[in-house]
């Protein structure tokens, strides 16, 4: 096994090991019992985040909450480590927050199902630099602190902590193998609350260490606003729309505001993502932003003849459930007004399998003219376009 420099341990480590409802009182102000065995969840260890980069509110959250909690960074690989020797597989410490989308938690919660839409985004933990073991000599009575722009928010005492750090070593590794690098979110003291764009978060241990992060949002692009069209969706360049090996691609330029409709042969192509069908709260934003974080890169689209175009299938490259409820065709030749079929639908789509959505064609008289076209694939090519789609579905949605 490969290990690196243990005070970069965010750089390699592989496991982030949460202690929920660790502290008493913290577990009473979200209405929970005190727990008799520790409760655990995982981040990821694209979850790390260092001081000077920003803590990203996650697209599908409005309210999420800081928890400041003591992180021990395990220094030597163990399974069923006894309590009496925990600490010597520690290497030190580091102060960590837990940033928890508390709103979608609670509708987890609600419906039996993990946490990790709450707990594991990007930037989800915040670490301070590294802290060796002989800095912190009594890992029992740790004081810890976190302040949202200068107000005092959290204060709270290992010492109050149900399960100890021993203890939890111990309980963890019969589970899991703890590995270097691995790092323990001991839980959190009571006093979390919500955070907002441009917030300052400054934590610290006493006398130990301190750390500052600011928070923000993925940035949105704007665009498509004032497209000559009523109906405000994603446009997609169709290069050429006949003949039979057209190929329909998501075009950069469409990112530059307000388009002209392409002449001559060529059409647009207009989509709409709807509703994700795991979360039927969900806005068409948030199941953009879903393909955006899955790294979706390639979505292919076709419709092989005229006589099945009410048969799409859809096959999804990457491990992502969405629904496509409207796919608009507009002869762009024509104007906007000049649409050559409307499909409406739902589908669900597991990874790598091919759906087809069943649609309702309105109005076709390109596909009555042109029997048994191929209109080809749309390819995603890059981040931007979604992003792009990300930002009209946000409009369709209010
Ligand atoms: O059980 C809940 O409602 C919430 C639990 C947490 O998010 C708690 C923690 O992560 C923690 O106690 O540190």
């Amino acid at each position: 096994m490969t290990t690196g420099n243990i005070s970069r341990f965010w750089e390699w480590g592989k496991k982030i090991i949460c202690v929920g409802r660790n502290y008493a009182d913290h577990a009473k102000e979200l209405m929970n019992a005190v727990p008799k065995y520790p409760v655990l969840f995982l981040k990821t260890p694209s979850s790390y985040l260092t001081e000077g980069s920003p803590i990203l509110i996650p697209k599908y959250s409005n309210n999420l909450h800081h928890e400041v909690e003591l992180g021990v960074v395990i220094g030597k690989r163990g399974t069923s480590i006894s309590q009496s020797s925990a600490m010597d597989h520690v290497a030190g410490y580091a102060l960590c927050l837990d940033m928890t989308a508390r709103d979608v938690q609670d509708d987890c919660k609600s419906k039996g199902l993990p946490w990790t839409l709450a707990k594991a985004f990007d930037t989800s933990c915040p670490v301070s630099e590294f802290i060796p073991k002989e800095r912190i000599p009594d890992h029992g009575n740790v004081k810890i602190w976190l302040k949202v722009n200068d107000q005092m928010r959290q204060y709270g005492c290992t010492s109050e902590m149900i399960f100890s750090i021993p203890f939890l070593i111990s309980y963890i590794s019969e589970i899991i193998t703890l590995e270097e690098g691995d790092l323990i979110l001991t839980g959190t003291p009571k006093g979390v609350s919500a955070v907002q764009v441009h917030d300052e978060l400054n934590a610290g241990i006493d006398d130990v260490v301190s750390m500052t992060f600011k928070v923000d949002r993925l940035k949105e692009i704007l665009l498509i606003h004032q497209t000559p069209c009523d109906i405000k969706v994603l446009q997609l360049s169709l290069y050429p729309f006949l003949p039979s090996t057209s190929a329909l691609q998501l075009s950069d330029s469409l990112l530059m505001g307000p388009q002209p409709w392409p002449s001559g042969s060529s059409s647009t192509m207009k989509m709409l993502f709807l509703q994700n069908f795991q979360r039927p709260k969900w806005t068409a934003s948030q199941v953009v932003l879903s393909l955006l974080n899955t790294g979706l890169r390639t979505v292919q689209w076709s419709v092989t003849t005229a006589a099945s175009m009410q048969e799409i299938p859809i096959r999804m490259t990457k491990n992502v459930i969405f629904t496509l409820l409207n796919v608009y065709i507009v002869n762009s030749s024509k104007g906007p007004d000049a649409t050559t079929f409307f499909v409406a639908g739902e589908l669900t789509c597991e990874p790598s399998e091919e759906c087809m959505l069943e649609c309702d064609i309105l109005h076709s008289p390109e596909c009555v003219r042109s029997p048994g076209v191929f209109l080809g694939r749309v390819w995603v090519s890059s981040v931007l376009p979604l992003v792009a789609l990300h930002t009209y579905a946000r409009e369709y949605s209010q």
